[in-house]
Order: C-alpha cells, then sequence, then structure tokens
C-alpha cells in the first residue's frame, strides 16, 4: 500500500484541528486508520490522538523566551516552521513508525506560511520524496465567504496557496452547522458561484466598484475561466457531508484504488451505516 497524507491548511481558527479530530472519529467507524501528525508548534489542545507532535522537536515557547530570538508569536512560528523544514529527518523518523500510512499532517493558521514563504512547499516536496501521495486541504471558515468581497478575498488565498504548492488541493468551506438559516439558503451561490455576477452585485453601485471595475470583471474572469476554486461544503454535524469530502480527497490522491477487501463485521458489532465510497 502507498503513502497517502492530507496538509491541513486554511486560516487561524478556521477549523483544522477539528477536522483532523472529526476524519479520525469517522474513519474509526470505517475501520479505517488514519493518523494525525500535529505540525503547529503552538497547539495548545486538539482532541485526537497524535502520532508525533512537532512540539517535541520545537515549541513556539523556545522562540518566544529565547535571549537571542525575542521573537513575538507570528515571528516565532515561522521561525519554528523555518526550524522544521531544517529538521525534516524528525520527521522522517516519526513517519516511518507508521504501518498504515494516512496521515493527516494538522498545521498552524498563520496565512503567511502558504501564501509569502517556501516552508510548506519545501514540506510538501519532502513527503512527496519519501513517496507521500498529498492533497492539500484548505478550510475556510463558511461564515466569512457567504459574502461576495469575504469570498474573493478567501478564494484568491486558496488560489495563492493551491498554485505555491502544486499539489492535488481541496478547498473546504467549513463549520457550515454555525451559519444563520438565511445564509443557508444563499449557499448554493457561492459552491457553485458565477463569480462576475457575485462581484458585479457587490460593487457595481459603489464608488469602488466603479473605478475598479475592469479589476473586478478581469479577476472574476480569470477564476470562472479557469474553474480553479470551489468549496466544498463540510457540517460536522452530518456524516454525509464528512464522507462526502473524504471520498473527494481519496479520490484526488487515488487512495483506495488497490486496497485488499476487508472483512465484513460481525451484525451485533455493526455501527450506523457509512458508505466509505470506496470499493473493496
Ligand atoms: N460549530 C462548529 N465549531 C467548530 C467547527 N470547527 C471548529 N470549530 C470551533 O472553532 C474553533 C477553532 O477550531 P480549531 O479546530 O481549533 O481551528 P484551527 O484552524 O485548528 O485553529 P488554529 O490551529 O488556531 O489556527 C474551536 O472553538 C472549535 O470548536 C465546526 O465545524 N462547527
Ligand atoms: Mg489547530
Amino acid at each position: 500500500m502507498g503513502r497517502y497524507g492530507q496538509l491541513v491548511m486554511g486560516p487561524a481558527g478556521s477549523g483544522k484541528s477539528t477536522y483532523c479530530s472529526n476524519i479520525v472519529k469517522h474513519c474509526e467507524v470505517l475501520r479505517r486508520s488514519v493518523q494525525v501528525v500535529n505540525l503547529d508548534p503552538a497547539a495548545e489542545h486538539f482532541d485526537y490522538p497524535v502520532h508525533a507532535d512537532i512540539r517535541e522537536l520545537i515549541h513556539i515557547d523556545d522562540a518566544m523566551e529565547d535571549e537571542a530570538l525575542h521573537f513575538g508569536p507570528n515571528g516565532g512560528l515561522i521561525f519554528c516552521m523555518e526550524y522544521l523544514v531544517q529538521n525534516l529527518d524528525w520527521l522522517e523518523e516519526q513517519l516511518d513508525e507508521v504501518e498504515d500510512d494516512y496521515i493527516l499532517f494538522d498545521l498552524p493558521g498563520q496565512i503567511e506560511l502558504y501564501t509569502h514563504i517556501p516552508v510548506m512547499r519545501q514540506l510538501a516536496d519532502k513527503l512527496q520524496s519519501w513517496n507521500f501521495n498529498l492533497c492539500g486541504v484548505f478550510l475556510l471558515d463558511a461564515q466569512f465567504l457567504v459574502e461576495p468581497s469575504k469570498f474573493v478575498s478567501g478564494m484568491l488565498t486558496a488560489l495563492s496557496t493551491m498554485v505555491s504548492l502544486e499539489i492535488p488541493h481541496v478547498n473546504i468551506m467549513a463549520k457550515l452547522d454555525l451559519l444563520s438559516k438565511k445564509d443557508k439558503k444563499k449557499l448554493d451561490r457561492y459552491l457553485d458561484p458565477d463569480v462576475g455576477t457575485l462581484l458585479a452585485e457587490e460593487f457595481d453601485d459603489t464608488k469602488f466598484g466603479h473605478r475598479y471595475k475592469a479589476l473586478n470583471t478581469a479577476m472574476a474572469a480569470m477564476i470562472d475561466d479557469f474553474s480553479l476554486v470551489r468549496f466544498l461544503p463540510l457540517d460536522p454535524t452530518d456524516e454525509d457531508s464528512i464522507n462526502d469530502v473524504l471520498i473527494h480527497i481519496d479520490s484526488a490522491i487515488q487512495y483506495g484504488e488497490n486496497l485488499e477487501p476487508r472483512e465484513p463485521r460481525e451484525p451485533e458489532e455493526q455501527e450506523p451505516e457509512i458508505d466509505s465510497g470506496i470499493d473493496t
């Protein structure tokens, strides 16, 4: 069996660690083995069993409390991630111990890490050289997506991450359970967006919109023409929704194509049926 990995990315608080924990719980029911590696040196709390933890290599406090470095929280985080990519043999050792190689990498939420500095690309390249089939999983909080201007800004962040990593990429609209009824009704427009129309509605009657109409039109055309960015909805209270997301990512990394058939469960231990979507 090959090695498979998800790089779980997204802005601060977008739900990355919760997503990892939900996928682990979901896979337990499916009897699928999935491990999580915490790569957030500033993490304080996560409720999944951790296979490896960057804080054993370097902790954000190491960078902030060091007399010579004196970093603040943001510079400290970048320092730690650069330290990680200079010491990737630590990660290689941790990963060598895993038997079933399907790993979720829970990453920090500082957006510069994905858009401005090369550490994520270096990490992804290294994992691929260790035979990982990788998928970038980019989470954005649904509450920050259901307005045209926020949507475009989120979309461009996701796009810039996708372009810089050059690996299969899935965008997720997370925390759907927190949307109001009114916002839920608007959801279809954002899941299958016509960016030009969205922007025109938001900006056409404003001074800004008038001045930057050409720019907005070009941006919308680029996103539409290339179908570059789509979001998958994720409602953690709905197992089908978690399953759909997982099937999508599995197919992006071709997981499941060479799997051995699994033994069926005894009837008494059967849990609620969830279609794994994988032909066994
Ligand atoms: N209702 C709801 N709350 C969520 C969901 N996902 C995350 N949360 C909450 O949002 C907050 C942030 O979630 P985390 O999973 O820690 O987010 P994160 O992206 O790992 O955050 P950082 O690592 O700090 O960047 C927590 O209070 C979670 O309980 C969701 O799908 N639904
Ligand atoms: Mg987290």
